[in-house]
């Protein structure tokens, strides 16, 4: 289980995360729900530590540390002249098992360099970048942005194999319905702390939800 305990994050003088506190069971998936600014992305820096933060992040009795988290950024940046074969070597060896069912889901041209991938092919190769590290939490900020119509129901796919795989999974999205297909449990972000956790027999009060 990640238990998040009386988390702190402040930026100057702007208290972004206060007594902000989650926990998630393994094999849980969790959708994160807030408006711009809430907090979403500096959350899950925490959690991967790139900000300073009070408060404690434990998995399994211990303190979290980065090398049990992939995280996929909103944002996703690649050196133009790399193929994507070459990009995912760096992960793991190309005759790898999981390396091949991941390559024949996605169907990238993967000897095309990255430059002339289109914003949705990046995200599709950076995600199974992400899957190739197969950690215990898995961090997706705005997975279906610029993903096509096949594209999110890959990632729906893939969502639910890291569920039977008993792993930890937190989603952002704007896109309310793909939080819905996707997520045990969906968290509301306001004022620094989660204030509402709604199951999946209560997303109907979400339909309309503003914020
Ligand atoms: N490195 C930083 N330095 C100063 N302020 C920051 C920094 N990172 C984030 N902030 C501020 O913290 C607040 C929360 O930002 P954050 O990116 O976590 O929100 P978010 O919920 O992910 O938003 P969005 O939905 O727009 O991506 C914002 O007011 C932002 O300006």
């Amino acid at each position: 289980m990640l238990e998040v305990r009386n988390l702190n994050v402040s930026f100057k003088n702007q208290k972004v995360l206060q007594d902000f506190n989650l926990n998630i069971e393994n094999g849980e998936i969790v959708g994160i729900l807030g408006k711009n600014g809430a907090g979403k992305t500096t959350f899950f820096e925490s959690l991967y530590r790139s900000v300073k933060f009070s408060g404690e992040v434990i998995l399994e009795n211990q303190h979290l540390k980065r090398e049990q988290i992939s995280y996929l950024e909103t944002e996703n940046y690649f050196y133009p002249y790399i193929t994507g074969k070459e990009y995912l070597s760096y992960f793991k060896e190309i005759n790898n098992s999981k390396y091949i069912e991941l390559i024949e889901k996605f169907n990238l041209p993967l000897n095309k360099f990255v430059q002339y991938y289109s914003s949705g092919m990046q995200k599709k190769l950076a995600l199974i970048g992400m899957l190739l590290l197969d950690k215990p939490i898995n961090i997706l900020d705005e997975p279906f942005n610029g993903v096509d119509f096949e594209g999110v129901h890959i990632l729906y796919d893939i969502i639910g194999n890291l569920k039977s795989e008993n792993k930890i999974v937190i989603v952002s999205s704007h896109i309310i319905e793909t939080l819905f297909h996707t997520c045990d449990k969906i968290a509301i972000l306001q004022n620094g702390q989660i204030e509402k956790i709604y199951e999946k027999s209560e997303y109907e009060q979400l339909q309309n939800f503003k914020f």
